[in-house]
């Protein structure tokens, strides 16, 4: 948990000493602010201590040491932390699987994707075309990309910062010009957006030395080694975010919010790496300077009490300095529903806003009454061309030197050992691979070009000896294949856990029931190659077998439940082919709906019955002893092997007589 405040400015707060107003206690003003979050818990609002001297209320606050404390520094400790991405483990598969599996019970329908989230007041949202490019330099070879990544030119809230950053690089950097010379010269690509950038993204800015615009692959290494590169690049203003114009683009509301600083609670909704927690970064990064608290928990790890603690320190922040608090929850469809009621009150009376990011539909992993009370932002994944942006931004930040594949040049050999060249480079095809593999989710991208960077160095020594060319081993080129190895495929092409998971699985039922046996493989092939639990499938086949293919080849189903028994004897990649080969016969199978809607008008008959069900009629009853023979039980039942000819016998119940659930739907 972070707590972010105007302590953070060691110069005002340095100036004087200042006195705490609960516990009376001197201290340097910088202090006050840590000292008032401990002394706070200690004396809930409204029971602030009598200033019976500091010493003693020291004493005090030192002696006990309130339950919450403990938990609450722990997850202080996590602030701002990166969300981990749900694992295959951690997921509710089986849960999510269930609910899947009934709602086509329930409605064949049920599959299609899910609805607009009830409950909660979507943004509207009035993006206005900007004419203007996004002026950041780095995308001069790019234009187009660069403006449909939607990265808006410098705005009032961050115009300061934009400045600094400016002043910071030093002339002509940060202006937007495109380099009007860097047209033809792959040498020259981003150069100069190399240094702006270099300067934003490992917090050199304000006062930093900028890199040097190109850097030794010793030295391109020892940034990439640790924290990975999409931390390093997050960026900390509207101006760094690219993409998501429709939620947070010029004249959208949201914007206008954040600009006012009139911070609403929020749930943000979107897959994985599209910039949730960077957005909420960004509003941490603003909210500082208006002294409002940003408080950070991730729901995979934070405890009710947790919650209980952050908002009891609102409270008092709120009565006693009338301060407001900012709770983003990373990951908040994990809480559960009464963990969610927790902050129900407390965001209805403003004492916290909220801020929630989540990559699960909120219309059905957020408390109903919680959705209606925040705005739901849908951010999207990313286009190719905001990814780019974004690549370019890491890659101008490393110095990186992009080559340009229509100018084939040997930057290997070539044997000039200038330092204010670049010693890696990487093919611009390469970069658009990334792009578009990363399949919207930014995390991906910038890991994966890390990855690749770091392979690439690594085998650097190897690949010389291999091919036998005369180069500076100083220097590296990093291409496309490189990139598609530094991408871990099963993260990109399918999030398991997530809406795709859903969405994959709705795509191949339809195509086989629509007979596409093509469109039937390509979405197996999609959700086994992204790492689908192939036992998942298989489930579906038997399920499908009677749905869909029923009395028309009875044989469907045993033929889905050999494969499913397959599939857990040999498991993948192996089992595979069982699955196609299922896949491909049901595709091609007819089909039949007609037991599965039968089924569905008796249940919708017994569902739907008023009063009481009726009794089983007496001459179905087995009579087992003597009264219930007395009461008539099993009387007049005519045992039909007993007959040669047909029995003429109801077996409904009496006021069901004559119903045909295989024709319509009688209740
Ligand atoms: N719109 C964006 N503009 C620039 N960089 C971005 C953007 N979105 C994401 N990134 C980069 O990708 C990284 C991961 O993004 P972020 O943590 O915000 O994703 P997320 O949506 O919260 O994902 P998850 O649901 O998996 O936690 C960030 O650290 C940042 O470097």
């Amino acid at each position: 948990m972070e707590v972010s405040g105007p302590e953070d400015d060691p110069f005002l707060s340095q100036l004087h000493q200042v006195q705490c107003p609960v516990c009376q206690q001197m201290m340097p003003a910088a202090h006050i602010n840590s000292h008032l979050d401990r002394c706070l818990l200690l004396h809930p609002a409204g029971h602030a201590e009598p200033a019976a001297g500091s010493h003693r209320a020291g004493e005090r606050a030192k002696g006990s040491s309130p339950p919450g404390t403990k938990r609450r520094r722990l997850s202080e400790s996590s602030a701002l932390k990166q969300p981990a991405t749900p694992t295959a483990a951690e997921s509710s598969e089986g849960e999510g699987e269930e609910g899947d599996d009934g709602g086509e019970t329930e409605s064949r329908e049920s599959y299609d994707a899910p609805p607009t989230p009830s409950g909660a007041r979507l943004i509207p949202d009035f993006p206005v075309p900007r004419s203007s490019s996004p002026g950041r330099k780095g995308s001069g070879k790019r234009p187009a990309a660069a403006a449909a990544a939607g990265s808006a030119s410098p705005h009032s809230w961050d115009d300061a910062e934009a400045q600094e950053e400016e002043e910071a690089v030093g002339e002509g950097d940060g202006d937007g010009d495109v380099d009007a010379d860097g047209e033809d010269d792959p040498g020259h690509w981003d150069a100069d957006a190399a240094d702006a950038a270099a300067t934003t993204a490992f917090g050199a800015t304000g006062g930093g030395r900028p890199h040097p615009r190109a850097m030794a692959a010793e030295e391109i290494r020892q940034m990439l080694e640790g924290k990975p590169l999409a931390d390093k690049m997050r960026p900390d203003t509207l101006q760094d975010y690219f993409g998501q114009s429709r939620a947070v683009g010029q004249e959208t509301l949201l914007r206008s919010l954040l600009e006012t600083n009139e911070i609403p609670s929020l749930i943000l909704w979107g897959p994985p790496g599209c910039g949730k927690t960077t957005l909420a970064h960004i509003i941490a990064n603003n909210s500082k300077k208006h002294s409002i608290r940003f408080v950070t928990l991730s729901a995979t790890n934070a405890k009710t009490n947790d919650v209980r603690d952050v908002i009891k320190q609102a409270q008092n922040e709120k009565s006693f300095f009338k301060r407001k608090t900012i709770l983003f929850i990373d990951e908040i469809h994990r809480f559960n529903k009464s963990q969610q009621d927790t902050f129900l009150p407390h965001v209805e009376c403003g004492t916290i806003t909220l801020i929630g990011a989540t990559t699960e539909n909120p219309s059905f992993q957020v408390n109903a009454a919680l959705l209606s009370r925040c705005r739901v932002i849908v951010l999207e994944k990313l286009p190719v061309e905001a990814m780019v942006t974004i690549l370019m931004r890491a890659i101008n930040s490393l110095g990186i030197h992009v080559l340009d594949s229509s100018r084939p040049t040997d930057p290997l050999s070539h044997s000039s050992n200038s330092s204010s060249e670049p010693a890696i480079f990487i093919e611009d095809k390469a970069v658009d691979t990334l792009a578009y593999l990363s399949d919207g989710d930014a995390r991906a991208g910038l890991n994966g070009l890390q990855l690749a960077v770091l392979a690439r160095l690594s085998s650097r020594k190897m690949f010389c000896k291999k091919s036998g060319q005369t180069y500076s081993p100083s220097r590296v080129l990093i291409t496309e294949n490189d990139v598609k190895e530094g991408l871990q495929r099963s993260h990109i092409l399918y999030d398991r856990a997530g809406e795709e998971h859903y969405n994959c699985i709705s795509a191949l039922h339809k195509s086989m029931r629509g007979s596409d046996q093509n469109a039937s493989l390509y979405w197996l092939a999609r959700m086994l190659e992204g790492g689908e639990d192939p036992l998942y499938v298989a489930r579906r086949l038997v399920r499908f077998a009677s749905e869909d293919i029923g009395l028309a080849d009875p044989s469907a189903l045993t033929q889905a439940v050999a494969a499913y028994q397959g599939c857990h004897f040999i498991g993948m990649p192996e089992c595979e082919v069982l699955l196609a080969q299922c896949v491909v016969y049901f595709a091609r199978a007819p089909k039949s709906i007609e037991v599965f809607s039968a089924y569905n008008n008796v249940k919708a008959c017994v569902r739907n019955h008023q009063g009481p069900l009726p009794p089983v009629p007496l001459h179905l009853r087995n009579a087992p002893t003597r009264l219930m023979k007395d009461l008539g039980y099993g009387k007049g039942y005519k045992y039909n092997p007993m007959y040669s000819e047909p029995v003429d016998q109801e077996y409904l119940p009496e006021e069901l007589r004559g119903v045909d659930f295989f024709k319509q739907r009688r209740c």
